[in-house]
C-alpha cells in the first residue's frame, strides 16, 4: 500500500471572481518533497499560492493535506490544517523584535525558538532587533522562521528571493531543502531563480498562462534547459 501523500490537489482551479487564472491542476506530493513552481510573470503562481493558503476562494477542486480535505477561503482554518504561507511581502510586524515576531506565530507542538534558530543562525544575534531594521535577507529568514513555528505540513514559500541578491538566495535555498528533509513537510517553492530552485527541488511544474506545460524531476528539467526554455515560451509539453 502506498503512503498517504502530504499534499494532494484534485482538479484545483484558481482565479478571481469567476475568471480562472490557474486551470484544473492535479498534483500528488509525498512528504519531504521540495516542489518548485516555475513560470513567467503572470503565469498564476502567486494566485495558486494564495488559493492554497485559503486567502483566495477556490473556483473548483479539492486540496488535501495528509489525506484530509481542507477548507476553501478560510485562511485561519487552512493554516491550522497545515498549509502555511510565507508571502512574498514577508508580512512581518516591523516594529516588533525578531523574538516577538516568532513568539506571536509559535504554536504548541511546533519547533522551539532554539530549533528554528539552528536553521537560521544569523538571526541569533538579532533576536532583540525590530524586524523593520533587519536586512532583506534577515527579514526573509524571519518570515520563514515564523512559518516554521506554525508547524507546517505544507510550507508555501512565494518568491523568497524578491529584492534579494542572488548570493543571499544561494544561502537561503539549502535551508528550504533542510526544512523538507528534517520536518517531512512539503515545501512548495515559487522562485524566479530557476537554476537555483531546481538545485534544491525534487520536482518542478512549469505554469504558463495558468496551464502546467511541463512537469517532472527537477534534475531532469535542469539537465534539459532547451525544453525548459521552450516551456517558458509557451510550447506545450
Ligand atoms: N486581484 C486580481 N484580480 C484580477 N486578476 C488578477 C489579480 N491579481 C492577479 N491577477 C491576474 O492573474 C494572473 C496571474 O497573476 P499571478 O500574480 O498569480 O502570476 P505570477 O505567476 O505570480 O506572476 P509574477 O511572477 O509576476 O508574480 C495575471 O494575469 C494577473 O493579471
Amino acid at each position: 500500500m502506498s503512503e498517504t501523500p502530504v499534499l494532494e490537489l484534485r482538479g484545483l482551479e484558481a482565479g478571481y471572481g469567476s475568471v480562472p487564472v490557474v486551470r484544473p491542476l492535479d498534483l500528488v506530493v509525498p512528504g519531504g518533497t521540495v516542489l518548485a513552481v516555475l513560470g513567467p510573470n503572470g503565469a498564476g503562481k502567486t494566485t495558486l499560492m494564495m488559493t492554497l493558503a485559503g486567502l483566495l476562494p477556490r473556483l473548483r477542486g479539492e486540496v488535501l493535506v495528509d489525506g484530509k480535505p481542507t477548507p476553501s477561503s478560510r485562511p485561519a482554518a487552512t493554516n491550522r490544517a497545515g498549509l502555511v504561507l510565507v508571502a512574498d511581502d514577508r508580512a512581518l510586524f516591523t516594529t516588533l523584535s525578531v523574538r516577538e515576531n516568532i513568539g506571536i506565530a509559535a504554536r504548541s507542538g511546533g519547533p522551539t525558538l532554539d530549533e528554528v534558530l539552528d536553521l537560521f543562525p544569523a538571526l541569533r544575534p538579532r533576536l532583540n532587533v525590530a524586524a523593520g531594521a533587519l536586512s532583506g535577507g534577515e527579514q526573509q529568514m524571519l518570515a520563514m522562521a515564523r512559518g516554521l513555528v506554525q508547524r507546517p505540513r505544507v510550507l508555501l514559500v512565494d518568491e523568497m528571493s524578491m529584492g534579494l541578491a542572488p548570493v543571499i538566495v544561494e544561502d537561503l535555498l539549502p535551508v528550504v531543502r533542510r526544512i523538507a528533509d528534517e520536518t517531512g513537510a512539503v515545501v512548495v517553492l515559487v522562485e524566479q531563480h530557476v537554476r537555483l530552485a531546481l538545485e534544491v527541488a525534487d520536482r518542478a511544474v512549469v505554469l504558463v498562462h495558468g496551464d502546467v506545460v511541463l512537469r517532472g524531476e527537477a534534475a531532469e528539467l535542469a539537465a534539459n534547459p532547451t525544453t525548459l526554455e521552450a516551456a517558458y515560451l509557451g510550447a506545450t509539453a
